[in-house]
């Protein structure tokens, strides 16, 4: 799959969506997902955006209902990193059970678990930029419970090639999957790995029933761990110049909406801070991606470095990587951006706005300014 870096493209992308063929076969590996996961972790599109466009189409919430609980695991994640901040890159809920090993287990990376259907993935994942959700899970539930490394580690360089990375959908899926903000870990065996990418493997290490699977001896394959050196960014960027009679509109690599006050008149920059790249590197290719994305809002220019060295009062849009930033700070787009607490389980926060979202689909809701929904 492709990730074209245009406005026109993802909006096709969205307009010939289907989300009934969605509901049906998205855990299947050539299933009717969506491919939009790189622009909404780009802030490129917004999950309201999104929806807005879908309903104009036409669809029931019925129709949609399965794709909006999909887009709502990623809010629930983004107000879970709003909530709780750097405590996202620890162990949430409960310490990770039965860990052996930190660091990233070499056999992985090198595409050898012997597991097929994960490891042509993996080899191309580089390149590809983008793994299916069962993938995810699969590589999730082979280096934490089958292999026994702490979740951070094949968290950060699976991030680290995503072009979709984003820190809350990453570090706590890979925490569901570990079960240190879930209940229990994710288990996944071969007969399930063989259904969903239609495969008849056999006898790999994970050939035996789920009752078997938390009995497994440690792998000796998983011993070797990776190097993981990741590239300095190389970044293009100039000093940028601002125009002091006009107002300063400020992105971020999680913040780049072309359509982010696009009607009025202002200095645009995109900064991408070093202190940020080094602690959550991110691949030459996905900053390619971005820097991609960019190029589509009009006289934007790319600065490499500290917002605070920038000296200037900037408007942009909240995020939890931006929480250091002084300036004109405006909502990020949620579906419901009240809707907001310690909720136990993602079902305890989907109800509730399942039930708006309901209501408000037959009182016409809108976006306002901002981006978020007015449900009046
Ligand atoms: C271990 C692991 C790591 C992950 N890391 C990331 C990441 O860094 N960035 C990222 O955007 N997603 C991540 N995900 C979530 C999910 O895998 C991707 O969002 C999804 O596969 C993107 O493809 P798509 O747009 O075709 O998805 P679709 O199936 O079409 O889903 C539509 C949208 O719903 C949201 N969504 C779907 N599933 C999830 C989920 N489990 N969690 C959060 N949002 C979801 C995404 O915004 C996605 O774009 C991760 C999942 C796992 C299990």
């Amino acid at each position: 799959m492709e990730f074209p870096a245009s406005l026109e493209a993802v909006y096709h992308r969205i307009d010939t969506f289907d989300p009934v063929t969605y509901a049906r076969t998205r855990n299947f590996i050539d299933g009717g997902v969506s491919y939009i996961s790189p622009y909404l972790s780009r802030g490129f599109i917004t999950v309201p955006g999104v929806l807005i466009r879908l309903k104009n189409r036409g669809f029931s919430f019925s129709e949609l209902e399965k794709f909006i609980q999909e887009l709502a695991w990623r809010e629930y994640y983004a107000k879970t990193w709003f909530r709780l901040g750097d405590g996202i890159f620890q162990d949430i809920r409960h310490p990770q059970e039965g860990v052996l090993h930190h660091g990233i287990p070499a056999a992985l990376v090198h595409a050898q678990t012997g597991i097929e259907a994960i490891d042509e993935h993996i080899a191309r994942f580089p390149q590809t930029g983008y793994l299916h959700n069962h993938l995810r899970m699969y590589i999730a539930s082979l280096a934490c419970n089958v292999a026994h490394y702490h979740w951070s580690g094949p968290a950060a360089w699976m991030y680290y090639h995503l072009l979709d990375g984003d820190l809350a959908s990453n570090a706590l899926s890979w925490q569901w999957c570990a079960a240190t903000f879930s209940n229990k870990p994710y288990w996944v065996n071969q007969e399930n790995i063989n259904h969903y990418t239609h495969r008849e493997q056999r006898n790999t290490l994970v050939d035996c029933s789920y009752e078997e699977l938390p009995y497994l001896a440690f792998p000796d394959i998983f011993k070797e761990k990776f190097d993981f050196t990741p590239q300095e960014p190389n970044i293009p960027f100039q000093v940028p110049q601002i125009n002091p009679d006009l107002p300063t509109f400020v992105y971020s690599h999680y913040t780049l909406d072309p359509n982010f006050h696009a009607k009025e008149k202002g200095n645009r920059i995109l900064v991408m801070e070093p202190s940020h790249c080094k602690r959550f590197p991110m691949s030459p290719r996905s900053i390619q991606f971005i820097v991609e994305l960019a190029a589509q809002i009009p006289d934007l220019q790319v600065y490499y470095g500290e917002y605070a060295d920038l000296d200037c009062c900037g408007t942009f849009r909240d995020h939890p990587i931006l929480a250091h930033w002084q300036g004109n700070r405006e909502a990020y787009p949620f579906l419901a951006p009240d809707l907001i607490g310690d909720f136990p389980s993602f079902f305890s926060y989907w109800k509730p706005l399942m039930k708006r979202l309901e209501k408000g689909w037959s009182n016409n809701f809108q976006p306002v300014e901002d981006g978020n929904l007015s449900f009046l």
